[in-house]
């Protein structure tokens, strides 16, 4: 568990510019090229004006500047393409890293907990809350570097024609991010309202569209259909906000950058009616040093009105980051702790673990979820772990998985090793899991079994059929209409919930790991569908040991043992019969799940 403390988001979004790699470098070079060139244009322009009005000098003197022009001009051009298409791949670069990231620490996170977060939420975080990062680095950040910069290779052009002008520019200058950063300050809580309000709104909308069927057998439709436009207008009305504050800051920086140049221009024209007569180093000032520094100083201010525009992608992007951030930068309970002393552990046939003392919390949490758990199951056993809702159930889970790190205690195989001790990768191949819903992968009925086989091993169709004939699915897969190559899921031939629920016995048959791990297998099927599962479930645990959250009886019955967990800690660990002796301890909780099973059969 990390205990730096969060950065802001400003900071985490200064620290992942670097995975722009070259494409920042290549940003600066562009820019820095682009305003030398700018230098050498006013230099050929004033050099033209000067020597053909005031010195009458002919054309054909003034080959250099005429040649210089137009090269500029288009180098100019070249140069703004190039930094454009740069800053667009250093977004991009850091997108797909970012959300690289993203994927990798929820696939650590583990099944348990993705299956309890919002999926708008989580699809909000995978892709939108990363495309939001892409115009910071694409636009505001380069642009807050060459703020730096190109003002500072102008005003460095003009001191020498002129410190009071140089002084001009660098008084005026800073009022434009002033006024900006009062104007931003104003705007950040306008934006985050707006992408508050977003979020909610797109959650809103994926509830609705998953309760359609019910909202409209309740013929409540038209009820969302009201909430939906009033939720939407909510989101208008703060879209319009930020727009008028954003309308607003641009026309403020237009006029604080006119004023200032109108400044330098009314001390140019001074001069030469010789109502001035300072600021030219003695030497007065002659019509190319004003002409220069004339076509110079709209030059000075543009990098700071283009940040002025380019605004609110920080606001966007440091909103985004706050809510990336706690996933990327928070340790996941699953940290793989290993001391990694065993080196390619060659996975067992077969497979008995104990917990001793195990204790875990998740991040941020006053009391551990699991609290001193201490049990044994020997190889070959099947394990039903029961319980009330909070009680530890699915954490257990989550830990045997190797998704989250005790904080205390140890998780000794019958084989000698220590959980702790083994590469969470390693130990994850002595594991199948089936969970309550089980993901089906674009593509054909045989991509998705054969995920489940280890990398080694070939495609092999007779194996992938036994795995179906053991799961009850052959006559299923027979009528498909390519039979295994029929492509399945979205897209494809349909999947109902207990075919989905058997594709993934039938993956943990082909995986033939010595370990099952079972969550809530037969929850809401019918008794047809729970009967298949349960039949498949009793060949699964041949030779195999199964650890099963369950409160079907059915299945309670085919458990060699049953583990009661009550808030977070070990009530009982008997056999059923041991556990529903009338008058026992635990009777009236056995009693209660024979309730639940016979009624409803839904998990509590
Ligand atoms: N991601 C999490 N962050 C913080 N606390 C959590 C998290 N997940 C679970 N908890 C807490 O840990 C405790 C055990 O939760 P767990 O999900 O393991 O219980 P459970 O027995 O599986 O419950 P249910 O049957 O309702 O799924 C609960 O108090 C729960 O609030």
């Amino acid at each position: 568990m990390s205990s730096h403390p969060l950065p802001t988001p400003a900071q985490w979004l200064r620290a992942n510019a670097s995975r722009g790699g070259r494409w920042n470098r290549v940003i600066m070079l562009a820019a820095t090229g682009s305003t030398l060139l700018l230098l050498l244009q006013a230099w050929a322009i004033a050099s033209v004006v000067y020597r053909l009005a005031i010195e009458h000098a002919p054309l054909s003197s003034l080959t250099l500047p005429l040649i210089i022009l137009p090269v500029a001009f288009l180098g100019r051009g070249a140069l703004a393409w190039l930094r454009t298409e740069a800053g667009v791949r250093c977004g991009l670069a850091i997108r797909q890293s970012v959300r690289e990231d993203v994927l990798r620490r929820i696939g650590e996170r583990g099944p348990l907990w993705s299956q309890r977060q919002h999926s708008a939420a989580l699809g909000n975080q995978v892709w939108d809350q990363v495309d939001a990062l892409q115009n910071y680095y694409a636009d505001y950040r380069p642009q807050m570097l060459l703020c730096g910069t190109i003002p500072l290779i102008i005003l460095c052009a003009v001191l020498p024609v002129s410190w009071a002008a140089a002084l001009i520019l660098l008084i005026t200058g800073p009022l434009i991010p002033l006024n900006m950063a009062m104007i931003g300050w104003g705007a950040k809580n306008l934006q985050d309202q707006q992408l508050t309000e977003t979020h909610r709104m797109s959650r809103h909308f994926l509830d609705t569209l998953k309760g359609m069927p019910t909202l409209r057998l309740l013929g409540r439709s038209h009820q969302q259909a009201n909430e939906i436009y009033a939720v939407s207008e909510g989101v208008r009305q703060r879209n319009m906000k930020v727009l008028r504050l954003a309308f607003l800051s641009s026309s403020a920086l237009e006029f604080f950058a006119s004023v200032s140049i109108a400044l330098l221009a009314t001390y140019i024209g001074f001069t030469y009616l010789g109502q001035f007569d300072f600021g030219t180093w003695g030497k007065g000032l002659s019509l190319f040093g004003g002409l220069f520094m004339l076509i110079l100083s709209p030059e000075f201010y543009q990098p700071l009105r283009d940040l002025g525009v380019h605004y609110h992608a920080k606001a966007e992007a440091e909103a985004a980051a706050q809510v990336l951030m706690p996933l990327l930068t928070e340790a996941p309970p699953s940290a793989d702790a290993s001391t990694t002393t065993t080196k390619h552990w060659a996975v067992p046939d077969t497979l008995g673990i104990t917990l001793n003392h195990v204790s875990c919390r998740y991040p941020g949490q006053a009391s551990p979820a699991l609290n001193d758990v201490s049990f044994s199951v020997a190889a070959g056993e099947t394990i039903a772990v029961i319980g009330p809702s909070g009680a530890g159930k699915s954490t257990l889970l989550t830990t045997l998985l190797g998704f989250m790190q005790p904080e205390q205690g140890t998780i000794t195989l019958h084989s000698g090793e220590r959980l702790d001790h083994l590469l969470t990768s390693e130990w994850q191949h002595a594991l199948s899991w089936v969970g309550q819903h089980n993901a089906l992968i674009p593509g054909t009925l045989a991509d998705n079994l054969t995920i489940a086989l280890p990398d080694d091993q070939p495609f092999d169709e007779d194996r992938l059929w036994e795995a179906l004939d053991k799961t009850d699915l052959r006559c299923w897969a027979n009528q498909l209409p390519q039979g295994l190559h029929t492509r399945i899921g979205d897209g494809g031939q349909p999947v109902s919930g207990g075919q989905a629920r058997r594709i993934g016995l039938a993956r943990a048959f082909l995986r033939d790991a010595p370990l099952v791990l079972l969550d809530e297998p037969t929850a809401s099927l019918d008794q047809q569908s729970e009967r298949i599962v349960n039949r498949a479930i009793a060949t699964l645990s041949k030779g195999r040991t199964v650890i099963m959250l369950t409160h079907r009886l059915s299945l309670l019955n085919q458990a060699d043992r049953i583990l009661l967990l009550e808030q977070g800690r070990v009530r009982a660990f008997d056999t059923l019969s041991a556990l529903s002796q009338p008058h026992g301890p635990l009777a009236n909780v056995i009693d209660a799940a024979h309730a639940d099973l016979d009624t409803q059969g839904e998990p509590s």
